[in-house]
């Protein structure tokens, strides 16, 4: 599976997920620089979470105006596979390619622990490793992670099956609403969610659960 990783000023979580492709792909992602203007042909492209600019003006917000988007916004719109993690999750919402929008968490406070999961939706490419409603481990990190959609696209989004993981087990820690954790484009092939599937791949970070997240991806790459 041919990878690419968009690197921002300010992101962070970048290594995390060269370091996850690698282990999980065999293969090394290619990093894009976001002044660059097209993307490298790839089955999935990966906005990874941090604090691009700084979190100035909203968290997401300078990053989804920079030269980079236009490509990866025609590159979605083509089909190709795209992750948003955590930052990312809200450069693809301030970018339009997700509904709805990431608040300041209910509490204030940056949260950084760890959370469960349950995947509701296991028919997509980026949950088919999992069984329906697994309930999984993954650990989150940041200050505006409070998913809020209005009540028509709220119901258009759980109508069409678009929420794939929900935070469970009364872990939601930044109050989302219906405790949507990520959640996928109509198209199915754009996810952006908020918890860090990259953080927990091996062992010795911990444990494994995240990977499925990828394995799904590469199963339907192949
Ligand atoms: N870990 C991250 O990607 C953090 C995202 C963002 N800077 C926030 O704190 O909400």
């Amino acid at each position: 599976m041919k990878t690419a990783i968009i690197v921002f000023p300010g992101s962070n979580r970048d290594r995390d997920m060269f370091h996850a492709l690698e282990l999980i792909t065999g293969a090394r992602p290619q990093a894009v620089w976001h002044t660059e203007t097209s993307l490298p042909d790839a089955d999935l492209v990966i906005v990874p979470g941090g604090f691009s600019y700084g979190d100035y003006l909203r968290s997401g917000a300078i990053a989804a105006r920079s030269p980079i988007l236009k490509d990866l916004v025609r590159k979605a719109d083509a089909g190709v596979n795209v992750l948003g993690v955590c930052n990312g999750f809200q450069i693809l919402t301030e970018a339009g390619l997700l509904p709805g929008a990431l608040m300041r968490n209910a509490g204030i406070k940056f949260v950084c622990k760890e959370v469960k999961l349950q995947t509701v939706n296991d028919g997509t490419r980026f949950s088919s490793s999992f069984t329906k409603d697994q309930v999984w481990r993954c650990p989150v990190a940041h200050h505006d992670g409070n998913y809020f959609a209005e009540a028509d696209e709220l119901k258009t989004i759980e109508d069409n099956g678009q929420v794939i993981f929900r935070y469970a087990d009364g872990t939601n820690p930044n109050g989302s609403v219906n405790d949507i954790a990520g959640l996928t484009n109509k198209a199915g092939n754009v996810l952006g969610m908020m918890p860090h599937p990259e953080n927990l791949v091996e062992e010795l970070n911990g444990g494994t659960d995240g990977r499925l997240l990828f394995e799904s991806l590469v199963s339907a790459a192949a």
